[in-house]
């Protein structure tokens, strides 16, 4: 399986961003956090931020909306040229539509669900995107303590997509580091932000390079 290594810049200076995505050569996308301070109680960036990133880097940008009223909001970063757009289920009013609208603009739509989101409900909606995002710590912030808890509904997500004979990356967002990647990719998940363990490491790029050779490794000894 396939692994990929999204590091978030949420823990990166902020005031130089160009340089920290410099940084992390090896990454396979890049992980952008988006926070209204209404759906989370941290405010980040927006659109305008977005737009010059696209512009300093070729790295595919994985927008993460953490905001109210997606449906209004997403399409404009697909517009934009984000590669995936993850928004929440927990804030869409019509999220089939808008996955089908991102997927009309090029951009892989992405379902994302906090930690006390149940998979179930969405289990026949699988099919209108292309990852689903399960957060592994309560969103709003980095640096926290992943939630091992959240392991069995990766479970359950790789099973009903192996089931259903679907094509979905899952995405595991939270508290992933050296000590936690094993225990993810056991799981079923392929796809791993990490934010504070890649940008507090005192050589970035070789973080993620272990994360990957960790999650390579482990997909196939085990
Ligand atoms: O979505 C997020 C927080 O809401 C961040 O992407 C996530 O927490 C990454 O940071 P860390 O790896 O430090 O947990």
């Amino acid at each position: 399986m396939p692994v990929r290594i999204t590091p978030s810049i949420l823990n990166a200076d902020f005031a130089n961003l160009q340089a920290e995505i410099e940084r992390i050569p090896s990454a396979d996308l890049l992980h952008i956090d988006v926070m209204d301070n209404h759906f989370v109680p941290n405010l980040t960036i927006g659109l305008p931020v977005v737009e010059s990133l696209l512009k300093v880097t070729d790295k595919p940008l994985d927008l993460h909306l953490m905001i109210e009223d997606p449906d209004r909001w997403a399409p404009a970063y697909a517009e934009a040229g984000a590669s995936s757009v993850s928004f929440h289920v927990e804030a869409a009013k019509a999220p089939v539509r808008l996955a089908r609208e991102l997927r009309a603009q090029g951009a892989r739509a992405s379902l994302g669900l906090k930690p006390a989101t149940p998979i179930e409900p969405y289990l026949d909606l699988l099919g209108e995107f292309d990852m689903v995002l399960i957060m592994t710590v309560e969103p709003g912030f980095g640096g926290q303590k992943f939630l091992d808890i959240m392991l069995p509904k990766i479970r359950r997500t790789r099973e009903a997509i192996k089931t259903r004979g679907a094509d979905l990356w899952i995405q595991v967002d939270g508290g992933v580091s050296e000590s936690t990647i094993d225990q993810c990719i056991e799981a079923g998940a392929d796809t791993f932000v990490a934010g504070s363990a890649v940008f507090s490491a005192d050589d970035p790029d070789a973080m993620v390079r272990t994360l990957r050779d960790r999650a390579v490794n482990f997909g196939r000894c085990c």
